[in-house]
């Protein structure tokens, strides 16, 4: 692989709101799957690698705040496109006794689905010169089912030029037209893929499998690495990796599950690109997980973060 990488992380940045009392405080903050990823790969990956978030956004207050948001985290946004009278979608989070997160959207027209196209059909050279790719199974529901289509050729030729593609479902059924086609093209993606990330549950709601067939499922991929998130047990590792014992420690006091899988996405990326150690990769993942777990919210701060506040 390259040295130093050119990382592309590419989906839809949005408002996140979390009420706590309606009417009454509400926090507002910036997230989205894949910038969470983008966010917390920067913080493990060293710095002479580079990170781009990838998306589109519109002209708005708001589309700039998130523009702020990207370079205070460190990361490049000069392939971001700016789609004039569109705005960036919403999401709440909703909580259960456990922490379990659920989401509301209001992201149906949002400046993120034009992210690839043009008047001469989608264009996806904004990826061009990128070393790795990683996406997600929202950022593919998003797109028009031709540009998802399309995205997959442009995927190939990637590849064959020796770029890896690094993806997790991340299933959200109201995103998609039907449980079926998220299903297809989720299954074309983790053909194309070469690091996978998928999180049990998930795939176990796409494809109406049991854990087990889940598992026997993704030893038949060719993947160089990956791992399936099982929550608070130990995840499964996929790949060539050198078989030893790693503890995976439960965390017991879960304030908000949000990004409990993004966040183990960019710690396993940033140290999978750094090592080529899939089982180092996946404890990385999980101690950064486990720490987002324990605050609210997707993007915890850093510890230098709390020091200025
Ligand atoms: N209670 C927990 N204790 C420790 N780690 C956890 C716990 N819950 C989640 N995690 C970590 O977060 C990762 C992702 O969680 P999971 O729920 O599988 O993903 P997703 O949020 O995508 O559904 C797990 O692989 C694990 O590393
Ligand atoms: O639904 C979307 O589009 C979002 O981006 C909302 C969330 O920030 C992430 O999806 C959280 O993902 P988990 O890591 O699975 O908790």
């Amino acid at each position: 692989m390259a040295n130093p990488l050119n990382v592309a992380c590419f989906g839809e940045v949005m408002i996140e709101l979390m009420f706590e009392e309606l009417p009454g405080a509400t926090e507002a903050n910036i997230a989205g799957d894949t910038f969470n990823t983008a966010v917390y790969l920067r913080r493990v990956l060293p710095g002479e690698h580079k990170v781009d978030y990838v998306t589109a956004l519109g002209e708005d207050h708001l589309s700039g705040k998130m523009l702020d948001a990207i370079e205070k985290h460190g990361l490049g946004g000069t392939r971001i496109r700016r789609v004039p009278a569109k705005l960036p979608g919403v999401y709440s989070i909703t909580l259960d006794d456990q922490g379990e997160r659920s989401f509301s959207y209001w992201r149906s027209d949002s400046a993120a689905r034009q992210m690839f196209e043009t008047n001469d059909g989608p264009d996806f050279s904004i990826l061009d010169g990128y070393d790795v790719v990683y996406t997600s199974g929202i950022s593919l529901a998003i797109l028009p089912d031709a540009t998802r289509l399309a995205f997959f050729d442009w995927l190939q030729q990637f590849k064959r030029r020796g770029g890896v593609f690094a993806f997790d479902s991340n299933y959200r059924p109201a995103l998609w037209e039907s449980r079926e086609l998220a299903a297809e093209r989720t299954h074309t993606a983790w053909t194309l893929c070469d690091i996978a990330l998928p999180s049990l549950d998930d795939e176990m709601a796409l494809y109406g499998e049991t854990e087990k067939q889940v598992i026997a499922r993704f030893q038949h991929y060719n993947y160089s690495s990956g791992a399936i998130k099982r929550g608070a047990r130990a995840p499964i590792l996929l790949g060539q990796f050198k078989p030893k014992e790693f503890s995976f420690p439960v965390v017991s006091e879960v304030a908000d599950t949000t990004a409990a899988g993004d966040s183990f996405d960019g710690g396993f990326l940033g140290t999978f690109l750094s090592y080529a150690d899939t089982g180092k990769a996946a404890l990385s993942g999980h101690q950064l997980a486990s720490a987002v777990i324990q605050s609210k919210g997707a993007i915890v701060p850093t510890p230098s973060d709390l020091s200025v506040a």
